[in-house]
């Protein structure tokens, strides 16, 4: 692993114990919302093997297990093992019926799972922390089934320069001093810079199709602060 890498961990494993606070805080509840459309554009359904690459403590598993339902089953991929402690200890309601989730602390460049396994996954705000954007897209192609679906859900810098000024007034102003507040300042002006160097949704599309994928589109969500690109697997190889 790099040290870029081992930086990025570190991160996040220190910011664990607020993460769940901070995204419900940061975002009034919107992150919820956009998690939501992101497993819809994962197309899961009942009985699917559903992987959530960058699990984090763990929302969008959550939401797949419930897509997936009983007969299905989730796989939540993370290489900080404080995230995945939160994901692990989070209560999941009795009366739904849902699928089993293994929270599984490995690497996204190199995923500890057999070619063609999944029928659909999900990235939330991980492509934009990875150390390796193409290599990671590989390794989402090799694991899915032909036919399959992602959503890779992040921050995006949007292309209008009033949005843009918005978003930016909103980590400056909002986001950072209320993370200083839990100690946590330097961890989220990390966002900042790696929103400037992480590709705009034409550039994704590009990277995606080099990785092999016969289908990419980027949708733009939330005045183009945040997009979804959603990847098809060619059904034959
Ligand atoms: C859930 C969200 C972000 C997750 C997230 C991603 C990262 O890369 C981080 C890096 C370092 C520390 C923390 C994170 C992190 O939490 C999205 C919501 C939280 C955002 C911090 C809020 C950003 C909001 C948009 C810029 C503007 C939205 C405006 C709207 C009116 C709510
Ligand atoms: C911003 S969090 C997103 C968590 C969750 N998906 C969510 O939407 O709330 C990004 C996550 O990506 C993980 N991550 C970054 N690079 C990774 C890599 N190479 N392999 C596995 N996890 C990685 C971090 O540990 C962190 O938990």
């Amino acid at each position: 692993m790099t040290n870029n890498a081992e930086q990025i961990k570190t991160i996040f494993n220190r910011i664990a114990p607020v993460y769940n606070q901070l995204n419900d805080w940061l975002s009034f509840g919107q992150h919820r919302i956009w998690k939501q459309m992101a497993v819809q554009w994962s197309s899961a359904g009942p009985g699917n093997t559903c992987l959530d690459l960058c699990c984090g403590s763990g929302d969008l598993a959550l939401l797949l297990a419930k897509q997936a339902g009983p007969t299905g089953c989730v796989f939540g991929v993370d290489f900080s093992a404080e995230q995945l402690a939160v994901a692990a200890k989070r209560d999941r309601p009795f009366l739904t019926p849902a699928s089993p989730i293994s929270w599984v602390e490995a690497d996204a460049l190199d995923l500890p799972f057999a070619d063609n396994y999944f029928d659909c996954a999900t990235m939330g705000y991980g492509l934009r922390n990875v150390t390796d954007i193409p290599r990671s897209l590989q390794e989402l192609h090799r694991v899915l089934k032909p036919g399959a679906k992602a959503a890779i859900l992040d921050l995006h810098r949007p292309s209008n320069s009033l949005m843009r000024s918005f978003q930016q007034f909103y980590l400056d102003t909002l986001v950072v001093p209320v993370a200083q507040q839990f100690g946590m300042t330097q961890e989220y002006a990390y966002i900042n810079p790696s929103l400037e160097k992480f590709p705009i949704g034409q550039q994704q599309v590009a990277i995606a199709n080099k990785a092999g994928f016969a289908k990419a589109t980027h949708y733009p969500i939330a005045g183009a602060m945040m997009g979804v690109l959603v990847l098809v697997k060619a059904i034959e190889n």
